[in-house]
């Protein structure tokens, strides 16, 4: 029996996902010609809806305007008849969405379906995080592999050259007829066992992106961009690690790593909208930001930045992801774009070694000095505080007596501090 895909979801990526497969299916004898995609009706400023113009011309002309999507694309409004006889989904949605999406497909979809979730995010409820692979397989009873990469979408439209990662987790075979489906010359896809660090990366990243946009708003330039994109990878590793022991160091290599996070920061909607926000001094909402710049595309950094803040907070980590935590705070307007660079020392927020088992060294005495330290040092060095007091603190800091650890970090502080008076102060001037 032929594998028949239907495609959940029609936005700008929703979109370029249906062109990959429906190439594939054509020329696969494994696959049914026919790509079904669910459309999320709406009307389009001509009073005509958005299905009858994409059946009619082939191409979403709201969200991937001026590309075809190939003849054997068919789109519908019903989600239920759009999911019928299929026996591999492709979900493709803002994950504010999914939640809603897989409730209407509860008890619709047979047993043997395969799911992929190319959608960037996570939900948190009471009882924890839940990642949207784990919501489609939960509700849906169904397995979820993932696609994620540097993959913004209007250049793989043009198919230009790029790549992903298909994250599984038990099931290879599934994973494997992924990378087939997807697979094109100038869309490398590569297969690895690690369905949460795949996703995870791309959730992560999007927050970083909003950060990466603040920093472009303000002009503060390359050197603190690259900074900004350290740091987050960093955060991006350790929440990963915290939340799934089991995320592998070698994900974060792969596309949907380190390759998503700098197109991100570079080219994505994410970062335009941030940028924006900074632009504004925060005195125009994302969500007008989003409406006005994106015409109907979806952001997914700000809503994914205040539910990984709700997870930090729950569990007393708030401390530990200096950055994740500022982005929410600055996207919800409690700190001005500029705290964005007001992080304190992200080394000691995110010491260098990536393993969970480091989590516990946090509280170890010497780390736990080095954050008192890492406070009393960004109080010293904010600009706020006058000269006396800056003094006084650092003496009392200099007149404690601190482990050879303490000192080491101490001493890097000072070297890397843009105040001259602890400077003096070491020599006693
Ligand atoms: N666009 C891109 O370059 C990429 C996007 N992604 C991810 O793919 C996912 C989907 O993004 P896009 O396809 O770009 O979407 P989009 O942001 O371009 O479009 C929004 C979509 O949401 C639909 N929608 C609006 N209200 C809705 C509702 N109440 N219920 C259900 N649907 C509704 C719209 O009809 C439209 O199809 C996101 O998680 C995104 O992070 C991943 C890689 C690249
Ligand atoms: O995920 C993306 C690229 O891989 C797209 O990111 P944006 O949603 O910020 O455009």
């Amino acid at each position: 029996m032929k594998n028949k895909v239907t495609v959940v979801g029609s936005g700008n990526w929703g979109s370029v996902a249906a062109k990959l497969i429906a190439f594939n299916t054509l020329r696969l004898s494994n696959f049914d010609d026919e790509v079904r995609m669910w459309v999320f009706e709406e009307k389009l400023p001509s009073g005509e809806k958005l299905t009858d113009v994409i059946n009619k011309t082939n191409e979403n002309v709201k969200y991937l305007p001026g590309i075809k999507l190939g003849k054997n694309v068919v789109a519908d409004p019903d989600i239920e008849s759009a999911v019928k006889g299929a026996n591999m989904l492709v979900f493709v949605s803002p994950h504010q969405f999914m939640e809603g999406i897989c409730k209407k497909l509860v008890g619709k979809i047979g047993k043997d379906t395969e799911a992929i979730s190319l959608v960037k995010g996570m939900e948190v409820k009471k009882e924890g995080p839940c990642m949207i692979s784990t919501l489609i397989s939960r509700l849906l009873g169904i397995n979820c592999s993932v696609l994620m990469g540097a993959n913004i979408a209007n250049e793989i439209a043009l198919e230009k050259f790029s790549e992903a990662t298909v994250g599984y987790s038990q099931n290879k075979e599934a994973a494997e007829k992924w990378v087939q489906l997807f697979g094109t010359p100038y869309f490398i896809v590569t297969a690895v066992q690690d369905v949460e660090g795949v996703e995870m990366c791309g959730t992560l990243k999007n927050i970083v992106a909003i950060a990466a946009g603040f920093v472009d708003g303000m002009e503060m330039g390359n050197n603190t961009k690259a900074a900004i994109m350290r740091i987050g990878l960093k955060e991006m590793i350790k929440f990963s690690k915290m939340l799934f022991p089991s995320v592998k160091d070698s994900t974060f290599f792969e596309s949907c790593g380190v390759a998503d996070l700098i197109t991100t920061c570079l080219g994505g909607r994410n970062r335009k909208v941030a940028d924006a926000y900074a632009k504004n001094q925060g005195k125009r909402s994302f969500d007008q930001l989003e409406a006005e710049l994106l015409n109907g595309q979806k952001l997914q950094g700000v809503l994914t930045a205040k539910e990984v803040y709700e997870v930090l907070n729950d569990r007393g980590w708030v401390e530990m992801f200096p950055l994740f935590s500022t982005v929410h705070a600055i996207s919800i307007g409690r700190l001005p774009p500029s705290a964005i660079v007001e992080l304190g020392d992200s080394r000691a927020c995110c010491p260098s070694s990536i393993s969970p088992s480091t989590e516990l060294q946090s509280e170890s005495p010497p780390f736990k000095m080095k954050n008192q330290m890492r406070e009393h040092a960004v109080q010293i060095s904010s600009r706020s505080n006058g000269e006396r007091v800056r003094k006084r603190r650092l003496k009392m800091l200099l007149s404690q007596k601190f482990e050879n650890d303490s000192l080491l970090f101490f001493s890097q502080w000072w070297l890397l501090s843009p105040s001259k008076t602890s400077q003096n102060l070491m020599y006693g001037k």
